[in-house]
């Protein structure tokens, strides 16, 4: 009988995942993901269960990567209701398994690795579609993937300027007290995002809070809450006026409100992008639609995992 799984619990994940490897690894695995071979990757999209009475959803996140061996579900529950609670508005839980035997080999804490491969992944998107020169970041929103978006983008990008806006001034300045670099607070989305070169959306909106009309032709926007049919962040001008990429077509096609509604067409998956077979059309105005993928959780899980066996068998 195989052993009990091992826990990994949220400080524990704290130390052993770090962007400087988990950007390859999340790289590949969105290039794997994108060629469709179910011997690299069977992902299907996300089934997502309503919890009317609670104003939230649970969603089931199940992945096999036959060639790395690594089977990986995450359960994520994420809410639309503000009853101020003290509990994240995202909590989600990790489970790596055998794919040999099907037993559990570690339970994780999905919550730092959610935060961290979301904004990863982002960063990915800037990567590939901002323009080099770009010098402003905006921020449109505080909560726990605007602080990982934050994280990310400064550590692998050095911007002259980055502006958060959130709905609250008491919200932003928070938030800017709470990181190390330097940071302006907006009062207005304009204010934030006027001349900007590369804008994240990290809000729990339902409603359109970016407008076209306010984005810097060229700009690079990654958008990353609206993740409901009928959900919206971005305003119709600007998913039609920009070219549309996204983490995965059929999620986004499913999943998000922004290109549901606005009927715009995604013309790639940032895996198209890392494979060659699509252009990233960097002097355009680009939208990144992120929706979240089981195997950027996979692979993150397995990454742990890794550097948790070798901090545990050190002597
Ligand atoms: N694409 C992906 O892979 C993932 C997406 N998400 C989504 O990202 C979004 C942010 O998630 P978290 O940072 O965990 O949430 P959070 O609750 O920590 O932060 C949400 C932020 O949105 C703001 N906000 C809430 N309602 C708003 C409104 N009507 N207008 C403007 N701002 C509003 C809040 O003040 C807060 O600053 C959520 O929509 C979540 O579902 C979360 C995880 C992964
Ligand atoms: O990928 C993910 O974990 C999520 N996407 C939307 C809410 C949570």
């Amino acid at each position: 009988m195989a052993g009990p799984p091992v826990v990994i619990w949220d400080q524990d994940v704290e130390g052993l995942l770090h962007y400087r490897e988990l950007v390859p690894r999340l790289e590949e695995a969105l290039g794997k993901f994108s060629r469709r071979d179910s011997t690299e990757v069977i992902q299907p999209v996300r089934t997502t269960l309503t919890l009317q009475k609670h104003h939230g959803f649970l969603g089931l996140m199940p992945t096999y990567m036959e060639n790395d061996g690594v089977l990986c579900t995450k359960f994520v529950c994420f809410y639309k209701r503000e009853d101020g609670s003290s509990l994240p508005a995202t909590q989600a839980t990790l489970v790596l398994l055998d794919p040999e035997y099907g037993n559990v080999k570690a339970v994780m804490d999905g919550e730092l690795i959610t935060g961290m491969r979301t904004a990863a992944v982002s960063a990915i998107s800037a990567k590939l579609l901002m323009r080099p020169e770009a010098e402003v970041l905006a921020i449109l929103g505080t909560g726990k993937q605007a602080l990982s978006h934050y994280n990310a983008f400064t550590d692998m990008f050095s911007f002259k300027e980055v502006r958060v806006w959130s709905r609250t001034r008491q919200k932003a300045e928070r938030f800017c007290r709470s990181v190390s670099g330097p940071v302006t607070v907006c009062v207005s989305v304009q204010e934030a995002v006027r001349g900007a070169d590369a804008i994240v959306t990290v809000t729990r909106c339902t409603e359109p809070v970016l407008f076209g009309q306010w984005v810097k032709p060229g700009a690079h926007v990654a958008a990353v809450g609206a993740c409901r049919p009928d959900w919206r962040e971005l305003d119709d001008v600007l998913m039609k006026e920009a070219v549309v990429y996204a983490d995965s077509r059929e999620g986004a096609m499913a999943e998000s409100g922004d290109v549901i509604l606005s009927g715009a067409e995604v013309f790639a998956e940032l895996g198209d992008v890392i494979n060659g077979t699509k252009t990233a059309h960097r002097e355009k105005t680009t939208v990144f639609k992120s929706l979240g993928m089981g195997v950027e959780d996979a692979v993150s899980a397995q990454l742990v995992f890794d550097q948790w066996k070798a901090k545990t068998s050190q002597p």
